[in-house]
């Protein structure tokens, strides 16, 4: 039974790769629900054999009674807000100052418009996710968080580390669920953020696995063993590790090219397959985020610029 359960795992995990990433299934959805009907069948009867990376992770269990609490190991905080142009070259010289007029480089990202959750990984394994929650205290929706194909459940390296990022739903996910809403009389999601932050709370998984959401890492916690100096690098990690990780990020050493960065991306915004409600400025270096530290809510080292509404 165990080859047996190994070999289907394995023609799964392919097939899932052809339709989710090369989008391009040589076998039909009957044929795909077959072959996961078996594997939860074999795991069924032999649950010591069940790998918790196993494909069948991802269609999700029995329903929960209630959701855990999770205490989050480092507070899951909120960042600062800039509304305009004037707002981030105050927040440049306030760098600048903090650091003692040493060179600069920033990281801009986009800031997606989702749910924030953490991801907790022992050993590469992925162990259990939560919500922000009120920043100290979230929720468990691991069970939820693994129906999220995006969300390795195995990392390509034995690490011990938490990440965070965005959980959200894609336009196009969004648009298809009202309609279908709709066409049962049910009440619509008011925009993409609500509909996946609806669909991460739902206790039954199964819910969760029906509602395409996705995700993309941005931060990495206390890492053992790794040298990384900077988030660019840190970012880089991540992806290497199996994570998600927007591309639509760049590192700047001239604040001019940065407000042009931004300019751009309020323009490209609506050309964009998911919601974003900003841009991220981090200051790169882990050095220098270490130098400015935190005020009692957020990182002096980042900045959220916030579209005009
Ligand atoms: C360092 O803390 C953060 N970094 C972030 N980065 C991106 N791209 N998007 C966010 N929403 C975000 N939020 C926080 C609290």
């Amino acid at each position: 039974a165990e080859t047996k359960i190994k070999e289907l795992a394995k023609r799964i995990e392919r097939h899932n790769r052809l339709y989710y990433e090369e989008d391009r299934p040589e076998i039909t959805d009957q044929e795909y629900d077959q072959l996961m009907r078996e594997l939860i069948e074999l795991e069924t009867r032999f649950p010591e054999l069940a790998s918790p990376d196993s494909p069948t992770q991802r269609v999700g269990g029995e329903p929960l009674p209630f959701f855990e609490k999770v205490v989050h190991k480092t507070p899951m905080l909120s960042l600062g807000n800039a509304f305009g142009e004037a707002d981030i070259r105050d927040f440049d010289r306030r760098v600048r100052q903090a650091v003692g007029n040493q060179p600069v480089r920033y990281v801009a990202e986009l800031k997606i418009d989702g749910l924030a959750v953490s991801l907790h990984y022992e050993n590469g394994m992925f162990v259990r996710g939560a919500t922000r929650g009120d920043g100290t205290t979230g929720e468990d929706i691991t069970q939820n968080l693994k129906t999220i194909r995006s969300i390795p459940l195995k990392l390509t390296r034995p690490l011990t580390l938490e990440v965070r990022g965005e959980a959200y739903m894609p336009k196009a996910a969004f648009e298809k669920l009202n309609r279908e809403r709709e066409e049962r009389g049910e009440p619509l999601f008011a925009n993409p953020r609500n509909s996946a932050a609806g669909s991460l709370r739902q206790l039954d998984p199964k819910i969760a696995a029906s509602r395409q959401l996705d995700t993309f890492i941005y931060s990495i916690g206390e890492l053992q063993g790794e040298t990384v100096e900077s988030h660019s690098e840190g970012l880089e990690l991540l992806e290497s590790l199996g994570f998600k990780v927007n591309k639509e990020r760049r590192v700047f050493d001239d604040i001019e090219e940065l407000l042009a960065f931004i300019d751009s991306w309020t323009q490209k915004r609506p050309s964009l397959p998911y919601e974003i409600d900003g841009m991220v400025i981090k200051v790169d270096s882990y050095a220098q985020q270490e130098e400015l530290g935190y005020t009692a809510k957020s990182p002096r080292w980042a900045i959220a610029y916030k579209f005009p509404a």
